[in-house]
């Protein structure tokens, strides 16, 4: 089958190649020239394990090929992916200005049927503005020529999203067209093993099925960083209470890791955009609106616990920072929790050491050059290298490589021996045992 993306970014890119290993032919549109000649020459713009090999397993093949012409990639295309950015506006609605561009393109230059679909994370209604925005183009070039929107929403996660495009849960279908279910149920049969796993529903439905997942998942974390300050006051370790309530199968393991707030490029703006919506339409999101909020003051967690050990006085100290990327397994730092700490330490007139696996590079972009050059920032290449005379250790990422670190070199390393678990990743007993100071989150630090 032929399959056109448009947006070559974590989605799109992972989408056509592995739409590649299934045996299609695949080219991914972007207007993003540098990207598309890296990846022509087999490099790979983002970290994502896996990546790789289906990008350059597709492109030995000839089935996968790179191109910045949407009228020559889409004229003999069965499907036509829309995996463009939306970002949140001012007000936190999606941005679509991204996604309708690609719309009236497709309008510009369709030469046959084909079925658009909507991959992007777009509001409820969306499809029929795409639909309109092509019809309208359709109709400038006096053009007589069939095609069906359709909303399929994407859930893979960053880190592990080969393994969940391959192995998804399930495919969500939105569409009341014949023809448009009949050509999706193609090219995702071989995906899904059974098949109830295809789900049709209507266009609507599909769409607000992608913000309800994310609104979920994003207020089990809220709820679990809720408990934990509660915990904190009450003299209670979360830990306890999360594997307590997790081996209750009505609730599960899933997502009850409380932590320094949920970043990356999708949980923050999807809920704003979801509590934007119900604004709109003049419903009152209390729910959504609170697990933002909370998200938010969770993101100062971690500062707040380091500023109350040091009594506010954070001038001169010097404090390492073991992860930098929003999760483990990426180098995206889209609403990082780090950002949030790094700043807030620095403003605080703290020096800050840091090391993440591979988000260097993503950080050097992130933070003023001028933190760099003067030293207030500095990013090294070995993880032990932070320690350096610090005086502390923040974990802020959970990266395998920091669940079991010899402490007794860390020891060694710092001025003084403490550990801020924005994670809870170590054991404070054991921590306790060899004379190291632990502060976690909900879990009744320094008591
Ligand atoms: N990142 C994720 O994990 C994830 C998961 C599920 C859904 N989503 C959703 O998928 C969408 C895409 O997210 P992303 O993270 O892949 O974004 P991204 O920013 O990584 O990539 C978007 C790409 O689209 C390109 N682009 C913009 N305008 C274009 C145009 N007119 N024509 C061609 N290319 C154009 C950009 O240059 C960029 O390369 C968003 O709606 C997001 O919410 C993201
Ligand atoms: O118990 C948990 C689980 C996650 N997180 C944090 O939540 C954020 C998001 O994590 P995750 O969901 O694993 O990563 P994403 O790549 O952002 O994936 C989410 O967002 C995507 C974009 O919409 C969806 O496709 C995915 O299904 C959805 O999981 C990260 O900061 C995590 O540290 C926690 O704090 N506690």
């Amino acid at each position: 089958m032929k399959v056109a993306v448009v947006g070559t970014g974590y989605v799109g890119l992972v989408t056509g190649a592995c739409f590649t290993e299934m045996g299609n032919h695949v080219v991914c549109i972007d207007i993003d020239e540098a990207k598309l000649d890296r990846l022509r020459a087999g490099e790979i713009p983002i970290f994502e394990p896996g990546l790789d090999a289906v990008v350059s397993s597709g492109i030995e093949a000839g089935l996968l090929r790179f191109s910045s012409d949407i009228a020559e990639s889409i004229k003999d295309a069965e499907y036509i992916f829309i995996a463009v950015g939306t970002p949140p506006g001012e007000d936190g609605s999606a941005d679509l200005q991204y996604v309708l561009a690609v719309a009236k393109s497709i309008g510009e230059h369709l030469k046959n049927y084909a079925v658009v679909i909507d991959k992007s994370t777009v509001p409820v209604g969306t499809a029929d503005k795409v639909h309109a925005e092509i019809s309208s183009q359709l109709a400038l070039r006096d053009a007589d020529i069939d095609f069906d929107v359709v909303s399929n929403p994407e859930f893979l996660k960053e880190g592990a999203a080969v393994n969940d495009f391959m192995r998804p849960d399930r495919v969500v279908v939105g569409t009341n067209s014949e023809k448009a279910r009949q050509k999706m149920t193609e090219l995702y049969s071989p995906y899904l093993r059974s098949s109830d796993r295809l789900m049709f529903m209507g266009v609507r439905d599909a769409e607000m099925t992608k913000y309800a997942a994310n609104a979920m998942l994003a207020t089990k974390i809220s709820f679990m960083n809720e408990v934990a300050g509660l915990c904190d006051e009450l003299d209670v370790d979360v830990e306890n209470v999360r594997r307590g309530i997790g081996s209750d199968s009505r609730i599960g393991y899933s997502f009850i890791y409380p932590g320094c707030g949920y970043g990356g490029s999708c949980f923050p703006k999807d809920v704003k955009a979801l509590v934007h919506t119900a604004e709109q339409s003049g419903f009152e999101p209390t729910l959504l609106a609170a697990v933002e909020k909370r998200n938010n003051s969770q993101k100062h967690k971690l500062f707040s616990n380091i500023s109350g050990y040091f009594k506010g006085d954070l001038k001169g100290k010097r404090i390492a920072v073991w992860g930098l990327a929003f999760k483990p397994g990426t180098d995206d730092m889209r609403e990082a929790p780090s950002i949030v700490l790094i700043n807030a330490l620095i403003e605080a007139g703290a020096q800050v050491c840091a090391f993440d696996p591979v988000a260097k590079e993503t950080a050097a972009r992130e933070f003023p050059e001028q933190w760099l050059a003067d030293g207030q920032l500095q990013m090294v290449d070995f993880q032990y290298d932070v320690l350096k005379q610090a005086d502390a250790l923040v974990l802020v990422t959970e990266w395998k490589r920091f669940r079991q670190p010899d402490f007794e070199a860390m020891k060694e390393l710092m001025n003084d021996a403490i550990i801020f678990d924005g994670r809870n990743q170590y054991d404070p007993d054991y921590l306790k045992s060899i004379e190291f100071k632990y502060s976690g989150i909900g879990r009744n630090n320094f008591k």
